[in-house]
This record gives structure tokens, sequence and C-alpha cells, in this order.
């Protein structure tokens, strides 16, 4: 279980949120929504241990972590696209998979391919739609088998085919990891999520998922 202790976020002359506490459950998907820049990436961020909180902590099963173990135990796949461009699908699987030192099998990254309908593996990610590139970002980050992973937008602006194909993955993760995503589809958060947080100031969600009977709680 990761729980997050009192924790805040400031900039210089702004102060993003404060005294945020609440627990992602194991092999669940929660899904994160706020508005706009209500600070989602960060707070994203900062459990992925690639900002620093300005107060409070991340624990994971009751342990604080070092960078080294967060590298181990987190997939952070973030809003921009991580490949490189002018390698293929299966070179960019095979230089991350080096680079993170993961025992994935071929198989396993077999199974993930064929659970992602991602078929272009030989072609370049640049003459790749939006979509397969999505699905090979989000590849790339499941290839150490972390235990907490970290989607921020993870099918932001690609069709409704490859948002089917990837939410049939996170599906399928979730009984071997917690998922902790955001999104800013509403039939994102019903395809996917056993929990439902809100931050920010905007009223919109809790109208929204209160109209549509959804159990969410509201952390800051
Ligand atoms: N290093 C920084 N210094 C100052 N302000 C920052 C810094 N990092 C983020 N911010 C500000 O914090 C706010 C929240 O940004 P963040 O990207 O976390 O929001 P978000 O909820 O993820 O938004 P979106 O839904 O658009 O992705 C933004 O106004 C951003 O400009």
């Amino acid at each position: 279980m990761i729980t997050i202790n009192n924790a805040s976020k400031s900039f210089r002359h702004k102060q993003l949120f404060d005294d945020l506490n609440f627990e992602l459950q194991q092999n669940s998907v929660t899904v994160l929504l706020g508005e706009n820049g209500a600070g989602k990436s960060t707070l994203m961020n900062c459990i992925a241990g690639l900002e620093s909180f300005s107060n409070g902590s991340c624990l994971i099963d009751g342990q604080t972590m070092t960078m080294k173990q967060l590298q181990q135990i987190i997939g952070y796949v973030p809003q921009e696209i991580a490949l490189w461009e002018h390698l293929t699908v299966e070179q960019n699987i095979q230089f991350f998979k080096k680079l993170k030192k993961g025992s994935i099998s071929q198989k396993q990254i077999e199974n993930y391919c064929e659970l992602l309908n991602l078929v272009d593996l030989k072609q370049p990610v640049e003459q790749l739609s939006g979509g397969t590139k999505r699905k090979a970002n989000l590849l790339i980050g499941i290839l150490h088998e972390p235990k907490l992973l970290i989607l921020d937008e993870p099918t932001v602006g690609i069709d409704l085919k490859s948002r089917y194909d990837i939410h049939k993955l996170i599906r399928h993760l979730r009984e071997q990891c917690t998922i902790f995503m955001t999104t800013h589809h509403l039939d994102e958060v019903e395809a996917v999520s056993d929990a439902i947080y809100i931050m920010g100031k905007d009223p919109f969600y809790e109208e929204v998922l209160k109209e549509k009977n959804q159990p969410f709680a509201k952390i800051g």
C-alpha cells in the first residue's frame, strides 16, 4: 500500500497543494481528477521521486524509499512521449530494457503487445500514429514490472480504439501492481477506476460524479 502523509508543495510564491493525506490500495486503479493546473502532475512527480514534497512523506508498505529503490519499484509514464523517434518500437524496447536492467521475458513483452494490439514493432517511432506511440510509451514504462505504476494522462489525444486497447492493458496490470493515473476522460474513469480522488478548486468534477452516483474522495 502507498501512503501519502501531510503532503504539501509550494513554489516561490505559490502553494500548489497542502496537507494531502491519502492511500493507494494494492492491486487497484486509483484515478486522480482535477482541473488543468490543479497540481496532479506535480503530485505524481513527487510520488515518483522526480520532485520533492515541500513537506510530508510517501511511504511504500510503511517504508520510506531511497531514490534507487523508487526507480526499481515505480513505473512512471509521463504525458510526453519519451521514446527514441528514429528507432523502431522493437529497438526502443531493447534499449530501455537494458537501461532498466529488467528481467522481463520476451513472452511477457509479447503478451503485453497482444493486449495492447501493438503490432507495428518494426517501424521507426517517427512514422507511427499517435495512438501507437502512446501504446509503446506505456509498454516502455512497464518493462521492469513495477509495483507502483504512475500514468499521467495515458490516453491523451488518441482515438477511441487505441484508448480501448490501453484500458484493456491497465485492467490486466491491476492484477500485478498498484496503478495511480490521471485523465480528463470521464468514460476512462468508468472503464478502469476502482477509486477516484479529486484535487483542485473547480467543483465541476465533484458535481459530475455526484450526478453519476460515483463514489469519490476529495484529497485537496
Ligand atoms: N517548478 C515549478 N515552478 C513554479 N510553478 C510550477 C512548477 N512546476 C509546476 N508549476 C505550476 O504548478 C501548477 C500545476 O501544474 P501541474 O502540471 O502539476 O498541474 P496538472 O493538474 O497536472 O495540470 P494538467 O491537467 O494541465 O496536466 C501549474 O500552474 C504550473 O505552472
